[in-house]
């Protein structure tokens, strides 16, 4: 088929790479313009593994192609994906203007069939609003007669894991009142859905509100397990036990119980505040999801909280390592991550940081400016440790999983480690020398 897709961020790059690899011809398009000319030199905007590769076998094999505008893609296309970004506006609500601004663009240019996909994640209603900004475009330019469907096609994939996520997924949804649509999305998708990982055609709407559930479901989870585990330091039982003893439940399972410093990311937060807003957009409280919300801010500071019990308020001659500044390892992602929360927190109350991440550097440079001064960034993770009062570790990379422990307590001040991703064994660390502290595992301060 042939595929434009509109919007080259962490899910139209990835959708587009992918639906070229399974044998269609697509065209990338982005506004902007720099980004473009990169793709085309062969430079990626995002970290994903796995994506160069796949970008530079299409590219190569003649099925990829990259646009900054979307008349020439357009102009080819069967399918139009919109896959921009829908940034959480001051009071929670989705900013829905980019998906708009494509629908515009897309109603302005056309001259044949089309169906639209929106696979940006959008509140309930949006893809009616986006058929209607098509149609008035059309019987603004006197061509009414031009036909088109528009289908809701959330996206699930993780960033770190978005090439197996897509070629891989749980489930395909499709939302559409067209039957000819759902024919054409079964066989863009036939080659990538499985056994057991079924291709769900419903209507739209439904099709809108399962992204935002099942994003609500899984913060849900996080939330749940962030406040057992306060419970766990306040009683000293292990949260990872209880983990263990709760997802051995056939009913429950052990994804997304992880106890941590909180979930972070492009989707997570702003996807829980839409729903929220949504709800109160139709006059329903979500109770439960306004305190997944709550519980996720407060354990952002949990462990600079327990810094501030450790060291007192005033921070001023305290100097920090800090290892992960991304919201999740295997990404370059830095928004809504909890690092940064952490960091601004300790610096307004004096302390200098080095920060290290193996990806995330030159986006917290750009996002952290307010803290110039006080942030360092380091070459490497030993680096980050010299001289510092403490090691802060907020993002679990593989890296951290088994440093050289010796040369930390050579290079730290003193051996200790504030840990939000419970990534070593309290005994293990005791025995080493180091004062260790954690999340839910009765070593806190
Ligand atoms: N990041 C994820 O892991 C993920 C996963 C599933 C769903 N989503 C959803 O997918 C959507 C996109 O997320 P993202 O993280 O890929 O966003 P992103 O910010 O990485 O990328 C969006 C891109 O759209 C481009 N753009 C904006 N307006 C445009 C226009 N008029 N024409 C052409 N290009 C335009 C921007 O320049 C940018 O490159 C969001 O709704 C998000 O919630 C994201
Ligand atoms: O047990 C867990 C699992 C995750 N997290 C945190 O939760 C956040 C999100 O993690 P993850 O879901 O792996 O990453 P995302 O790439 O944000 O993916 C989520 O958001 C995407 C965008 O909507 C969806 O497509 C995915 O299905 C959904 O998992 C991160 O800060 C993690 O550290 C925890 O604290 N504990």
């Amino acid at each position: 088929m042939k595929i434009a897709v509109v919007g080259t961020g962490y899910v139209g790059l990835v959708a587009g790479a992918c639906f070229a690899e399974i044998g269609n011809t697509v065209w990338c398009v982005d506004k902007d313009e720099a980004k473009i000319t990169n793709l085309e030199a062969g430079l990626l905007p995002i970290y994903e593994p796995g994506l160069p590769e796949m970008v530079a076998k299409n590219v190569a094999n003649g099925r990829l192609h990259f646009s900054a505008a979307l008349q020439p893609a357009l102009a080819q296309a069967e399918l139009c994906f919109i896959t921009v970004g829908t940034p959480p506006r001051a009071d929670g609500a989705a900013d829905l203007s980019q998906v708009y601004t494509v629908a515009q663009e897309i109603g302005q240019l056309l001259d044949h069939h089309l169906i639209v996909v929106n696979k940006s994640t959008v509140p309930v209603g949006t893809a009616e609003i986006v058929r209607s900004i098509i149609a008035q475009e059309l019987k603004r330019r006197g061509q009414e007669n031009v036909t088109f469907a528009v289908v809701s096609n959330p996206e699930f994939l993780r960033e770190g894991r978005a090439i197996n996520d897509f070629m891989r997924p749980d489930r395909v949804v499709i939302g559409t009142d067209s039957n000819e649509a759902a024919k054409i999305m079964k066989e863009l998708y036939q080659p990538i859905v499985r056994d057991q990982h079924p291709l769900l055609i419903m209507d739209i709407k439904s099709a809108e509100l399962t992204k935002y559930a099942a994003n609500a479901m899984l913060a849900t989870r996080i939330s749940f397990m962030n406040e057992i585990a306060r419970l766990c330091d306040k009683v000293g039982a292990d949260v990872n036990r209880v983990r263990q003893g709760m997802g051995a439940d056939g009913r429950i399972g052990l994804q997304f119980l992880d106890a941590g410093a909180g979930y972070g990311g492009s989707c997570f937060p702003k996807d829980v505040k839409e729903l929220i807003h949504t709800g109160r957009k139709y006059g329903l409280e979500m109770a439960i999801i306004q305190a997944v919300d709550q519980v996720n801010e407060r354990q952002k500071h949990y462990l600079a909280e327990m810094i501030g019990r450790y060291f007192g308020d005033n921070l001023a001659q305290k100097k920090f390592a800090l290892w992960g500044l991304a919201f999740k390892p295997e990404t370059d992602d830095i928004r809504e991550a909890p690092a940064l929360a952490i960091i601004r927190s300790l610096v307004h109350r004096g302390a200098t940081i080095t920060a290290y991440d193996p990806q995330a550097i030159p986006q917290a440079k750009v996002a952290l400016t307010g803290c110039g001064g006080r942030l360092f960034y380091a070459e490497n993770k030993m680096a980050a440790l010299d001289d510092a009062d403490a090691l802060i570790l907020v993002t679990e990379w593989q890296e951290f999983t088994q440093p050289d422990f010796a040369e930390m307590k050579r290079r730290l001040r003193q051996p200790l480690i504030f840990d939000g991703r419970n990534q070593y064994d309290p005994v293990g660390m005791a025995a080493l020398g180091f004062e260790y502290y954690c999340i839910g595992r009765g070593y806190c301060v």
